[in-house]
Formats: structure tokens, sequence, C-alpha cells
């Protein structure tokens, strides 16, 4: 029987041919200085690389890896009996290397481990959290404000109040937000040694709308413990405040690395080179980015040594990336799945497709940035469609296309906010919004994909079925864009933006893929039909 890759293998990595690479340091040497919340795919072959690289330059040991998992106990069994090894798997088009990480010490679950992981982020040793636990992860807080009344968060701020009262539960925190609020004042209540909190999911100001997050769960704790009257809960809490504002560090990052989900063929292709199971494995794309903001509140890994950008302003890296890179995957996800096409690669390989985003990037969405240092914004566009074409990666469009309300506000609505007050009808950006829209109806016909949203029912009943959405974009479109927790106050008042994503639903609808839509058929023989021109 095939052996799986753990510690016990580590020796035979040795032998294994040139395109494998073995851990960079002896795993066994290295003790925990970082607790990751939301152990996924990306933070293993982003973050977790980068920092086994910095270990490996710097010398400096203690900077292994705590990974705690997010909703699901999936990696704790993926990776618990491979001693936290796995293997990255870079796609080429014509060839594939595989790198076997060690940076990873220990996983463990909230579900029954989360006093336990609140006292390793109180632990000295410990200097830095870092965070993928996605955009719903941040319980409303990437596009507002956090909603306390969610069943998970009231439940996660009642164990604050307990830990506040002397009891240490070992309830599990249900939430991420409330797993590191439990973790910092588990820290406040021992060494009250600063630390720092790194957000790397893909949001704007990430580390802004992390200690805004913070914020708010705590002003519920006081606010909780004050109607509760629980003798000195209160005060502590506000001392609790007053030590996070001057304690806790939280940098804004842009992370970069197209990591889609693992896929059968992967796995096979990785045993064949390492020759043995791993059940852990992550695929990514050769091309990485990592821009951290230089504001920590101790040490770090040696990590402006193996390629990070340290910086004092990540926004115009962060605007340029999500604005142009993840708004083109959204938009290329929803036109793409519409037309039959099960992956991005297939979708950019659609000059209509192509042509449609191009134009969105360009009208709508270069002149509302700075480009970057080094950075040619029209060079980056392309370069996007280049990576996204890689025909290696199978990122399918339904992976992408998922949890569309937590992702569109900073892909495409902030982006359109400012195009609307500099006094723009952002013609280009309400055509992605009506692909949303177009891909939100199309789950509710029969034979539909299912749709993936925190907000799905709700989406559902707003926009209906195609038939519906045919028979009245503009009820659909003013609907939606009504919706408080989706569209800026700006979008929801601006008339003509609602008007111009309403024209545009015919646009989408007509580059659908249904043989046995007259629609579709008409907008392929027709190649000045409007569909097309309105792309
Ligand atoms: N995959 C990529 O290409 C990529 C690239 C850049 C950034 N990212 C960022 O990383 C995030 C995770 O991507 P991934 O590829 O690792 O996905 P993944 O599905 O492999 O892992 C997601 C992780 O988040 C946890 N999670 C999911 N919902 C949660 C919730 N409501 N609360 C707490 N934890 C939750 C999961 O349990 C898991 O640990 C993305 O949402 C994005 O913000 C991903
Ligand atoms: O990971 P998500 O779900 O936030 O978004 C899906 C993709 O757009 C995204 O992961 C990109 O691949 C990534 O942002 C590239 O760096």
């Amino acid at each position: 029987m095939i052996p799986r890759l753990s510690l016990e293998h580590l020796d035979a990595l040795v032998s294994a041919p040139p395109t494998v690479r073995p851990p960079l340091v002896d795993p066994r040497r290295l003790s925990i200085g970082i607790v990751h919340l939301g152990a996924g795919a990306f933070q293993r072959a982003h973050q977790a690389l980068y920092t086994e690289e910095a270990i490996a330059i710097s010398g400096e040991t203690d900077w292994g890896i705590l990974a705690v998992t997010g909703r699901s106990d999936r990696v704790l069994h993926d990776l618990g009996p491979q001693d936290g090894l796995y293997g990255i798997l870079e796609r080429r088009a014509d060839d594939n290397r595989l790198s076997v990480v060690g940076a990873i010490r220990a996983v463990a679950s909230p579900t029954t481990s989360s006093l336990q992981i609140a006292r390793v982020i109180a632990k000295p040793t410990t200097r830095i959290i870092t965070m993928t636990v996605t955009e719903k992860g941040y319980a409303g807080a990437a596009h507002g404000t956090v909603d306390l009344t969610l069943p998970t968060i009231e439940h996660d701020i009642r164990v604050i109040l307990d830990e506040l009262a002397g009891r240490s539960t070992d309830a599990p925190s249900r939430t991420a937000p409330g797993l590191l609020l439990r973790g910092l004042f588990h820290r406040f209540s021992t060494t009250a040694l600063p630390i720092t909190v790194l957000s790397c999911d893909n949001l704007g100001d990430n580390g802004a709308v992390t200690r805004r997050m913070l914020r708010s769960l705590i002003s519920e704790a006081h606010d909780e413990a004050a109607r509760r009257d629980l003798a000195g809960a209160a005060d502590r809490v506000a001392r609790f405040q007053e030590w996070i504002a001057s304690s806790v560090r939280f940098p804004s990052t842009m992370v970069d690395r197209i990591v889609p989900a693992t896929s059968r063929e992967d796995r096979e292709i990785a045993e064949r080179l390492v020759g043995m199971r791993d059940d852990a494995l992550v695929v990514a794309e050769p091309f990485r980015q990592w821009i951290i903001e230089d504001d920590f509140a101790g040490p770090r890994p040696a990590w402006e040594a193996v390629g990070v950008t340290m910086t004092t302003c990540v926004a115009p890296y962060e605007r340029a990336k999500l604005r142009i890179l993840n708004a083109v995957h959204s938009v290329l996800a929803y036109l793409g799945a519409l037309r039959g096409y099960a992956t991005i690669r297939d979708a950019v390989a659609d000059p209509l497709l192509v042509s449609a985003v191009t134009r969105m990037v360009d009208a709508d969405i270069i002149p509302t940035l700075v480009a970057p240092p080094g950075m040619e914004l029209a060079r980056y566009r392309d370069s996007v469609l280049k990576r996204f074409a890689n025909p290696a990666l199978a990122h399918t469009t339904q992976q992408i296309a998922m949890d569309g309300s937590q992702k569109i506000p900073q892909r495409l609505l902030e982006t359109a906010v400012d195009r609307v007050r500099s006094g723009d009808i952002p013609r280009e950006l309400a055509f992605g919004v009506a692909a949303w829209i177009v891909f939100i109806a199309s789950t509710s016909d029969r034979d539909g994909p299912a749709l993936r949203d925190p907000l799905a029912e709700e989406l559902q009943r707003a926009i209906g079925s195609s038939a519906s959405l045919r028979g009245d974009p503009r009820a659909a479109a003013d609907r939606l864009v009504r919706n408080a927790a989706i569209f800026p106050e700006t979008l929801r008042a601006s008339a003509p933006f609602r008007e111009a994503v309403a024209e545009r639903i015919p646009d989408v609808m007509a580059l659908r893929a249904e043989p046995s839509d007259s629609s579709w058929t008409a907008s392929r023989e027709r190649p000045q039909s409007k569909g097309e021109q309105g792309q």
C-alpha cells in the first residue's frame, strides 16, 4: 500500500525526483509563533509557504504555525495524521512541481479545543494571529457592522462574559471573531503582551475591518455586562478595550495566488510525483504576491527576505487587485456559468467574455485607480487574464460564483460608488451586476445550479427565475439594488445606476448558453445583436 505523507516518511523525500522539493527546514525543530484561523487551501499555498521560506533564510525556528480549522473539521482529519505536512502542487501548462511544506506544526478545531486555542494565543511565544476565514467569516463587518443578532455571535459573547466572570469554560467558540476575541482576552488577562492580527482575506482595508469587528463585539460584551449588572465586568471590558487599542496591531494586507479547490486529477499527479498519499494537498498557480503594511506589535518572520513587499501603504495594491483581478474573476464566473463553462480557463477562452470584462476594466475600473508603484494598470489587466487562462488550473466558475453577496460589494460596488460620485454612470460595472443578477435567476430555474450564498433565500426572492426576470428586469434590479445589506447608500439612491443595471440585464441574458433559447441562438447568429453590442 502506498504510504501517507507524514514525519515518519520525511526521509524518503530526499530520494524523490527533482520536481519534488522537501521541506526547507526540519519541521521537528519548529515551535509555534503564529496561530492561523481558517485553515483552508489558500493559507497552505500562500502564508505557510512564505513563512517556511522565511524560517529557512533567517534560521528563526520559532515561527511554526498552529492551524485552526473553520466551519468544518476536515482539515484536522487531512493534516493531523500527516503531522501537519502537505504538498503544494504548482501547476503550469508544461510541467508540475510539488513543494512539501512543514511550517504547520499543529492543527486544532474550535469545536473541541476553543479554550486550548485561546490559551495558545495567550502564550508569550505567540506573536501573530493570521486569518483567512472568507468574507462571510467577518459576520457582516466586511461591509458594515457585525450582525449581533446572529445566534452564533450571541453565543460567543456569552462565552466571553463567562470568562470575564472568572468562569473559564470549555464551551466552543462558534465564530472566528468570537474565537479571536476570546484568545485576545486570555492574553490580556495573563501576560498582556502586544500581538499582531493579520487578516489575509480578500477585503479592502482588511486590517481596519478586523479591528472594527472586534470593537463592536467588545462594546456589545460591555453593554451586556452592564445590563446583567456583573460586578466589575463592565470595567474589565473597558480595560480590555484599552489594551486592544494600545497593544494589538491590525496591519492590512493584499494577498494574491490562485488556489482552486484540489481535484482528483491534482491528487493523482501529486501521488505520482511524491510516491505518497497526501490528503491535505493544495494546488496553485506559479504566481504569488503578498503586500503587508509594516505595522507589527512585535517581531515577525523575515517575510521581506522571501519576496513579500513590506510597505507603509497597502491600499493602492489591494484596490487594484480587488477591483481588477477579483472583479473580473467574479464577472467571468457568472457569465461563464451562464454560458455553460465549468472553469475560468474555459470562460477566458471565449472572446465575447474577454471583451466584456476588458471593457468593464477599461471604462469603469481603471479610472478609479491609482497605480501602485511599478504597476501599469492595463498591463496588470492583461497579466490577470493570462493567469486565468492557465490551462492546467481548473478553477470552477461555481466556486468563484459562491457568496456573491459577500464579494460583490468590494469587487464591483465600491468602484461603482466612486464612479457615481464623480458624476459618471458606470454602465460596464452595471453589466457586471447584471451578470450576477442573471446568474441568481438561473439558480431558480429547473436544473439550474444551487445558489451558495448566506443571503440565498433573500436574493432568490428578489430576482425570481429567468422567466420572471426576462418579463420585468427593472423590478428585479430595483429590488436587488435597494438591498441595504449589499448596496451602499450612494448606489441605492442613484436612479441612473439602477436603470443602468436593468438595461444591461437583457444584454447578459443574450449571452446565456441555452441551445433551446432563441435569444441565445440569436446572439450567436447575429454578432451585432443588442446583447453583443452591450457587453
Ligand atoms: N483560494 C484563493 O485563490 C484565494 C486567494 C486569495 C485570497 N483568498 C482568501 O482566502 C479565503 C479562503 O479561501 P480558501 O481557498 O482557503 O477556501 P477554503 O474553502 O479552502 O477554506 C476556507 C476556510 O475558511 C473557513 N470558513 C469558511 N466559512 C467560515 C465562517 N463563516 N467562519 C469562519 N471560518 C470560515 C473554512 O472552514 C476554511 O478553514 C478566501 O475567502 C479569500 O478571502 C483565497
Ligand atoms: O477566494 P474567494 O472566494 O474570496 O474568491 C475567489 C477568487 O476570486 C479568489 O480566490 C482569487 O483566486 C484570488 O483572490 C487570487 O488571488
